[in-house]
């Protein structure tokens, strides 16, 4: 089996002649503070050799409550926010077809998302659409307490109750959240739900490869022993112990550092030319936003999909502020072939693709893109992914989690809490007059009116 690589020529060449190598101690450090946890946030590092200590039992658990779904249901909610939903759904959604929920050919359950917003309507659709199904929900949250997810649960227990029976609601209404604490633990606990914990040690940024992930994942009809197989084998290329020049996570948290700090490059746009990929960018944002931006530091992680956004951000990414660099998801095999035909008349002008395959264009595009961009001042460092398969897509995984342990030790930030998530909540907790938020609730008040 291959490995995911990493180059970075086309970053490296914006920074002066050995600088990437310059990061070598500072990596060693991360790497030594991470691995005798003794960084910021040493309680949160479960998720470290997570892949490597996942057992055939566990995953077989995993499978078997999996299988319960799939047989029980046509359509499998996952509701959950942030680490709780957007690891599942970019695994979901890279692996799966890209028109599933209207393919459906009975073999897997569709799979719907749910708790990640309040949209009225969003959820008011969503019931509706489940009024007639036979539906099963995975209720996700590491606190147990989260709005989103908790308010969507309310309603999706109730509809799943009305529409099957108490009983038998039981059989499709899985918890994954902590051993002890919050409402869904006590929700799950009361009714006998099935439950799976998330260790107190994983944050939900790097829950992905726990059954926060795994379980919808193996919902959705997805191999997770070859997920974690893929992870486990990235620990491996990761490893403290791999020579620095050798281990891609080391120098993508290296340059991508430099770039930083060196060369005033604030902004990492993850780029992928798969539309597949769309969500695995999503998941690489919280992971990177949520540990690296605090203090009054980080890079701003953003993302684009190409070639589409090439016709809408290509401009700015072309010729507008030089404060970014672009880190690119190069998958070198695609699952399907496509042939462009032969056409007589020629009306488009395209018989010079005649013969040639979708992906061949669009490789030239990616080509062709990254030649513009580097010559526009956009360092470019590029991921191959050999195949979107659960295999490499574990690997990508584990990939970004080491790496972003690295970079934001190298930061001097801690990369596994997220204390300015509160200030939003907070407010929005006083404005809704809950218990608990009353002195907030008369303060948020009386500011308002003074500044109305
Ligand atoms: O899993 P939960 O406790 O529901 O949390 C869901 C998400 O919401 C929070 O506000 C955090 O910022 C995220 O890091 C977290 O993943």
């Amino acid at each position: 089996m291959k490995n995911i690589s990493l180059d970075i020529t086309k970053a490296a060449m914006f920074l002066e002649q050995g600088a990437v190598k310059a990061y070598e101690t500072k990596v060693k450090e991360a790497q030594e503070a991470l691995e005798n946890g003794t960084c910021p946030g040493n309680d949160f590092l479960g998720w470290l050799h997570l892949p490597s200590s996942v057992t055939p039992e566990f995953i077989d658990e995993i499978q078997a409550v999996a299988d319960t779904l799939r047989e029980k249901c046509e359509v499998v909610v996952v509701a959950g926010i942030g680490g709780s939903y957007l690891g599942a759904r970019a695994v979901i959604e890279a692996l799966g077809n890209s028109f599933a929920w209207l393919v459906n050919d009975k073999k897997n359950p569709t799979i719907m998302f749910a708790g990640n917003n309040i949209g009225e309507d969003y959820l008011a659709e969503l019931t509706d659409y489940l009024k007639d199904k036979k539906f099963g929900v995975i209720n996700i949250s590491k606190s147990g307490t989260t709005t989103e997810t908790a308010l969507t649960f309310r309603l999706l227990k109730k509809q799943c109750e009305t529409q099957r029976g108490k009983e038998e609601a039981k059989d499709v209404i899985v918890a994954v959240t902590d051993a002890c604490k919050g409402a869904a633990r006590a929700a799950a606990d009361k009714e006998g739900y099935k439950t799976f914990v998330i260790p107190d040690n994983v944050g939900g940024r790097f829950s992905v490869l726990t059954p926060v992930g795994l379980l919808p994942i193996a919902c959705a009809g997805f191999d997770i022993k070859q997920l974690v197989a893929g992870a486990a084998a990235m620990e491996v290329a990761c490893g403290k112990d791999v020579a620095f020049e050798e281990n891609p996570a080391a120098i993508y948290a290296a340059v991508r550092n430099g770039l930083y700090a060196r060369a005033g490059k604030k902004i990492e746009i993850m780029v992928n030319y798969q539309p597949k990929l769309h969500f695995m960018s999503e998941w690489w944002k919280q992971l990177y936003g949520e540990s690296e931006g605090k203090d009054g530091k980080g890079i701003f992680p953003a993302s684009c999909d190409f070639t589409t956004d090439l016709h809408s951000m290509g401009q700015w990414i072309q010729e507008g502020e030089r404060t970014i660099f672009e880190t690119v998801i190069s998958v070198e095999e695609t699952n399907n072939k496509l042939y462009f035909p032969e056409d007589e008349e020629n009306l488009d002008g395209l018989n010079f693709l005649a013969g040639k395959r979708v992906d061949e264009v669009n490789k030239m595009a990616e080509l062709g893109t990254r030649l513009a961009h580097v010559d526009g001042g956009v360092p470019n460092i590029r991921i191959s992914v050999p195949a979107l398969n659960e295999y490499y897509i574990g690997q990508l995984i584990y990939f970004f989690e080491i790496a972003c342990g690295i970079s934001g030790n190298i930061l001097g930030v801690n990369p596994f809490n997220q204390p300015g998530v509160e200030a939003y909540k907070k407010n929005m907790f006083a404005l809704l007059d809950k218990p608990g938020y009353e002195a907030d609730s008369k303060a948020i008040k009386e500011r308002l009116a003074k500044e109305a």
